[in-house]
């Protein structure tokens, strides 16, 4: 049997940056990655390893200094509305209400197409009620809804998420973590989420890629084969939390493990 194209191919990247005196500084090498359609791929690694940039080179922002990205086995040279980002510092337009920044991709559909799609996509991040308020009288992670739910009324094949809950409160990333999950489940969409919170990636994904410091290079793909939602007492998840940890050459706390 045919395997089917798979969504995503990250193809031996590599990534130098040059700096302003001429000094190559290498960020990424030999990468390889192979996602499959509607899989939710969380990507960890320490500070400054080149997660970001990764991300950057698969959506097509940047391209890198040597090896390729395949989506849907088509080779990606620039970035593409089917492919869309969220960042940590929140983007939406402050002088738009809730109800124009969800629609603002939208616009050359058609006022009924836009006004369904918004009222879908309002009530999937639950801001229902809050149609026309502006993003000044919403909290933090309200306004990451209004994103998440603006990033997907574009209907978008892939998501792109660099540290989406990263600016937001512990309870509230937990219960927007919670909320990722059923909305992915929901919308089947693919995802490559950067996170450096090894909890949070045990918590989403359905495989975590962890990353060795810059130069960096995956040290391990870990499965996470865990019904949803997680029980995040059990020993199962406990175990591949702590495996990751020790990937990192950290121990189950975050610390760094002794030598
Ligand atoms: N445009 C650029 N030009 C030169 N160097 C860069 C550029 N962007 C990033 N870097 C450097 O490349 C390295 C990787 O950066 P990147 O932001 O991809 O890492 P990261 O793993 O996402 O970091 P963090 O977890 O802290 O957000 C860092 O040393 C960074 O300073």
């Amino acid at each position: 049997m045919t395997q089917p194209t798979p969504k995503i191919e990250l193809r031996d990247l590599q990534l130098e940056y040059s700096g302003r005196d001429g000094a190559v500084m290498p960020v990424l090498q030999s990468i390889d990655l192979t996602v499959r359609e509607g899989e939710f791929i969380c990507i960890v690694g320490p500070s400054g390893c080149g997660k970001s940039t990764l991300l950057n080179i698969a959506c097509g922002f940047l391209q890198p200094t040597r090896g390729q990205v395949l989506i849907d086995g088509t080779v990606v040279q620039r970035p593409d509305r089917r492919r869309v980002f969220i960042f940590q510092n929140n983007a939406v337009f402050p002088w738009l209400t809730v109800q124009q920044n969800i629609g603002f991709g939208l616009l050359d559909q058609s006022p009924k197409e836009r006004d369904e799609a918004v009222r879908h996509y309002t009530e999937m991040v639950g801001l229902t009620g809050f149609e026309q308020a502006y993003p000044r009288e919403l909290s933090g992670g309200m306004n990451q809804r209004v994103e998440i739910a603006r990033a997907l009324a574009a209907d978008p094949d892939v998501l792109y998420m660099d540290e989406p809950l990263g600016a937001l409160d512990f309870l509230t990333r937990l219960k927007m973590r919670t909320d990722l999950v059923e909305i992915w489940r929901r919308t089947q969409k693919t995802i490559l989420f950067v996170t450096h919170d090894v909890e949070e990636s045990v918590q989403l994904a359905d495989r975590v890629v962890v990353m060795s410091p810059r130069p960096a290079e995956i040290r391990a793909i870990l499965d996470v084969d865990l019904p949803r939602p997680r029980n995040l007492d059990s020993p199962e998840y406990l175990a591949i939390r702590d495996k990751i940890f020790r990937t990192m050459g950290l121990d189950h706390s975050g610390m760094q493990a002794e030598a």
